[in-house]
């Protein structure tokens, strides 16, 4: 079951020129920042009240955040992640309903958190991200 909105995802090209923007402009606060290898993106995450926005800027040209940004070149909001209290059943729900899995099997997210996409093109051009805590996570 999908319990709240997690963040959204937000590709940029330098997370340091970005947090100039979310914290001097807006007010907010980068409250961690951690290096995803698997994703090939850096990542800071900036609470919203219970969201949290999360920048995403890549650390290889093969990184989907590049090519998201050779599309986008200013950048621009990446994906929509949802909280779901069983991941596993979230994605058998959503493939039985019709969805395209890009993740068949979660893999491993930001904040000891496992996550899975669904494509774009199946979810009305919104790429979408499941994620879930791992057992015993501390976040
Ligand atoms: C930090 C870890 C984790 C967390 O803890 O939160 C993350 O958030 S990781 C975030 C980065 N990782 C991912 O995005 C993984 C999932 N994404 C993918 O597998 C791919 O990016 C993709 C969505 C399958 C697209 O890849 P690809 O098919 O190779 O790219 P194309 O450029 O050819 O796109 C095909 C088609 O889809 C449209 N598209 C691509 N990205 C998006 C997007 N973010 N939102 C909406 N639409 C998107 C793209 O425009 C193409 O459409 P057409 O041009 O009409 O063909
Ligand atoms: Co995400």
């Amino acid at each position: 079951m999908i319990t709240n909105i997690d963040h959204l995802g937000i590709a940029v090209t330098s997370i340091d020129a970005a947090l100039g923007y979310y914290e001097k402009v807006l007010g907010l606060k980068c409250t961690h920042r951690e290096e995803v290898a698997s994703q090939k993106v850096r990542t800071a995450f900036i609470p919203c009240g219970q969201v949290n926005i999360e920048l995403l800027e890549p650390t290889s040209p093969d990184s989907p955040i590049a090519k998201f940004l050779e599309k986008n070149p200013h950048g621009g909001i990446h994906h929509i992640a949802y909280a779901t209290d069983d991941i596993t059943s979230q994605l058998a729900q959503a493939s039985g309903a019709g969805a395209r899995l890009i993740n068949e099997t979660p893999v491993e997210g930001a904040h000891e958190k496992l996550v899975a996409f669904l494509h774009p093109k199946s979810t009305f051009g919104v790429l979408t991200e499941f994620c879930m805590s791992k057992p015993g996570a501390q976040h």
